[in-house]
């Protein structure tokens, strides 16, 4: 790989007889990774996932290359995450029933690896800046079955007007110069320059003084780049320590060909061995930069500020409120709806502890249940990839050739006669979409931007 030379002389001098082995790693094969998702049966992954060899630090994850045009894929069974980045997730290590927000969130690799942790309790509110990439981060964290989460599309300024001291724990993933995604995507060594880290680091102090204003005392903070720039990585961690004292480092584990974060790259700060650096050529990934801090509670006390006030259902009109009965009714059971959110039809079931939300650019409120439309409910693809098997009355088993013609965006064909109605089709045992059966033909309900 062509590396810019002021790359090369930069990391000749930080790294010095490191330095070889470290640009070697450029011209080496990325090992590709993928992560299982708990909180659907992996027992019904493909075992030739299952089988491939373990990433060390994360339960979940594997090495090797996901097709994404797999069964497993398309319902949310697998998700496709390079080694190193799976390290974040587990260094979060978000507890159950906690508020949490990630920050940066598209296109979902950490998220959909948040919500496996809290297995879909407490509130993830999931943000992206951008709206193409906030609709792929809500595609995935759709197809993911995640129930505990509100996909928004805001600054962290617009975030940090709305959820002050809220969040138990916060994940920046910054955004930052990518120099551990040039090996995946040579095309990236072109926007980089030599005062392309400097832009990048004030870039990540702003987007930090908003995550601040949106923690108490007690909660988490998780900082983690894909770049091995001293400039946002341990001189971003220095500056923030220095500025908001309340916080301390807390050392993060170092398996096996894991690095301390380098003091000599962040003004001599010792903490900072207490980060980690994940190097291509010391280990099996990409590489990445973690830090993890904590809002020490001044009287030891933790804050938990409450919801002043919280998002409450919205009321159907009589006709909506028949037709979504009657969906329950003929389709579901045990299915527990937490708070209506209604966004012109379209019906979203939203995870407890949202405030209320009018100030917003909301991408998916919650669980996506389906659409008003004249005279009849249709339901979403969310609601077929986010509940249990066991959750739905009517299923249909369709082959590999059907679901493949399903995906495609054409009619099935069915050989039985069971009554017209809504049905979970299901491939492999894995739930694949809503169907609605009619004389013998499946029609076709997968989203027209999904097909392939
Ligand atoms: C490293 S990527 C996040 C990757 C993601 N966490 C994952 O695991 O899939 C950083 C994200 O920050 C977003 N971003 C860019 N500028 C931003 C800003 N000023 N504030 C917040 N996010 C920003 C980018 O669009 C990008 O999606």
């Amino acid at each position: 790989m062509n590396l810019p030379q002021d790359f090369i002389n930069k990391y000749q001098e930080l790294l010095g007889p490191e330095a070889t082995a470290f640009f070697d790693s450029f011209n080496q094969s990325s090992p590709g990774g993928y992560r299982i998702n708990s909180n659907k049966a992996s027992s019904l992954v493909d075992q030739s996932y299952v089988t491939n060899e373990q990433v060390p630090y994360c339960r979940d994850g594997h090495y090797g290359h996901l097709n994404g045009k797999s069964i497993d894929h398309t319902t949310g069974y697998l998700y496709s995450q390079e080694p190193s980045a799976m390290y974040v997730g587990e260094v979060a290590d978000p507890q159950q029933g906690e508020k949490v927000l990630d920050l940066c969130a598209a296109p979902g690799g950490k998220s959909t690896h948040l919500v496996a942790k809290m297995q879909n309790s407490g509130l993830l509110v999931s943000n992206e800046i951008f709206k193409a990439r906030a609709k792929i981060l809500a595609e995935n964290l759709e197809r993911w079955g995640s129930q505990n989460t509100v996909i928004t599309n805001e600054s962290p300024e617009k975030l940090e007007a709305q959820f002050p001291a809220f969040f138990d724990r916060i994940l920046v993933d910054a955004p930052c110069s990518g120099e551990g995604m040039f090996r995946k995507d040579p095309a990236a060594t072109q926007y980089w320059h030599k005062d392309y880290s400097n832009e990048c680091a004030n870039r990540q102090q702003h987007i930090l003084d908003s995550a601040v204003k949106m923690m108490h005392a007690g909660s988490t903070l998780i900082y983690s780049t894909c770049t091995f720039a001293p400039e946002e990585d341990e001189q971003i961690i220095d500056w923030f320590i220095r500025k908001y004292p309340q916080f301390t480092l807390v050392p993060i584990k170092k398996y096996s060909g894991m690095d301390d974060g380098r003091p000599e790259w962040g003004n001599d700060n010792p903490e900072l061995t207490k980060t980690v650096r994940l190097f291509p050529h010391h280990m099996k990934g990409e590489g990445h930069f973690i830090a993890k801090l904590v809002w020490q509670a001044a009287s030891g006390s933790k804050i938990v500020p409450t919801v002043k006030h919280p998002f409450r259902s919205v009321k159907l009109s009589k006709e909506q409120q028949t037709e979504l009965t009657e969906f329950l009714h003929s389709c579901l059971v045990n299915y527990q709806i937490r708070n209506l959110a209604l966004f012109g039809d379209q019906l979203f079931d939203m995870p407890n502890g949202m405030p209320i939300i009018d100030k917003m650019s909301i991408v998916r409120p919650g669980v996506h249940l389906g659409t008003f439309k004249k005279r009849r409910f249709e339901p979403a693809l969310g609601l077929a990839l986010a509940i249990d098997d066991d959750q739905v009355l009517n299923k249909l088993t369709i082959t590999e050739e059907q679901w493949r013609q399903y995906v495609h965006g054409d009619t099935i064909t069915v050989n039985n006669d069971y009554p017209k109605g809504w049905y979970l089709l299901t491939c492999q045992n894995h739930a694949v979409c809503f169907g609605k059966l009619v004389n013998k033909t499946v029609k076709n309900f997968y989203p027209k931007g999904l097909r392939f």
